[in-house]
């Protein structure tokens, strides 16, 4: 279980307060107008943004006090979740071994790994030789191989079209599926939380409401909620 325990995270004069559990295997969108706090939100729970009260726990344990790369997650961003002078082999090897001096059993989960996001024969690309799908299902690859039990999505999808995103959006459910993971993702389009989410976490002025279930909230969302998905 994911715990925010009454937790405030201050950005100048932002503020935004987070009071929530979401249980281990859920997955999870975070829903809410732009500049509310979403990324500020999955910041705090990365370890990037500082806690100005209250704690975070994964299965009980506190994680706020642990460095970044210590906390039980992958997180992938919009942009720049690959290493540009890398190939996609060795941006995918780094979840393993970040100084790449592999192991050959660790080789070959990676190209198991690549095998399973649709990237055979790609390994010795750079990501700009790549398409955005394919740099997606590159980060992706890394997160299968990482196996944390959280993964954080912060929108990485949003320049995809939406044949594309909805791969993607299969493709987290397997592998969250496969590595039983938790999953929060950030989006702003309904139909993501609807595909991925069936539960969704509100951000509006300054704090979090939910997790609620996703198809109750879309159906009857509350006036924020509404403002935002442009009901009338
Ligand atoms: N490093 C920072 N220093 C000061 N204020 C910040 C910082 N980062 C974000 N903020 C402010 O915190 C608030 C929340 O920003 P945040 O990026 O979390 O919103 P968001 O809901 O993710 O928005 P969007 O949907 O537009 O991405 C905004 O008012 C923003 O200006």
């Amino acid at each position: 279980m994911l715990t925010l325990d009454e937790v405030t995270i201050t950005q100048d004069d932002f503020t935004l307060r987070a009071d929530f559990r979401i249980n281990a295997g859920a997955r999870v969108a975070i829903i809410g107008p732009s500049g509310a706090g979403k990324s500020t939100l999955v910041g705090a729970i990365a370890g990037f943004v500082p806690l100005a009260q209250g704690r975070v726990l994964w299965e009980g344990a506190r994680i706020d006090t642990l460095p970044p790369a210590k906390r039980p997650l992958s997180i992938l961003f919009q942009d720049n979740n690959l290493l540009p002078h890398l190939t996609v082999f060795d941006n995918v090897a780094l979840g393993v071994n970040p100084n790449l001096r592999l192991s050959a059993p660790q080789r070959a989960s990676v190209l198991h790994a690549l095998e399973q996001v649709g990237l055979e024969g790609f390994e010795t690309r750079k990501p700009a030789q790549l398409s955005g799908g394919q740099i997606s299902r590159t980060a992706l690859a890394r997160v299968l191989l990482r196996a944390r039990p959280l993964i954080v999505l912060d929108e990485p999808f949003a320049a995809l079209g939406p044949a594309l995103k909805a791969e993607m959006l299969d493709l987290v459910e397997g592998i969250a599926a496969q590595n039983r993971a938790t999953v929060l993702m950030i989006t702003h389009d309904p139909e993501d939380a609807r595909r991925l989410c069936p539960e969704t976490i509100v951000v509006a002025r300054g704090e979090t409401q939910g997790p609620t279930p996703t198809d109750v909230l879309l159906a009857d969302p509350p006036p924020d909620l509404a403002e935002y998905l442009g009901h009338s």
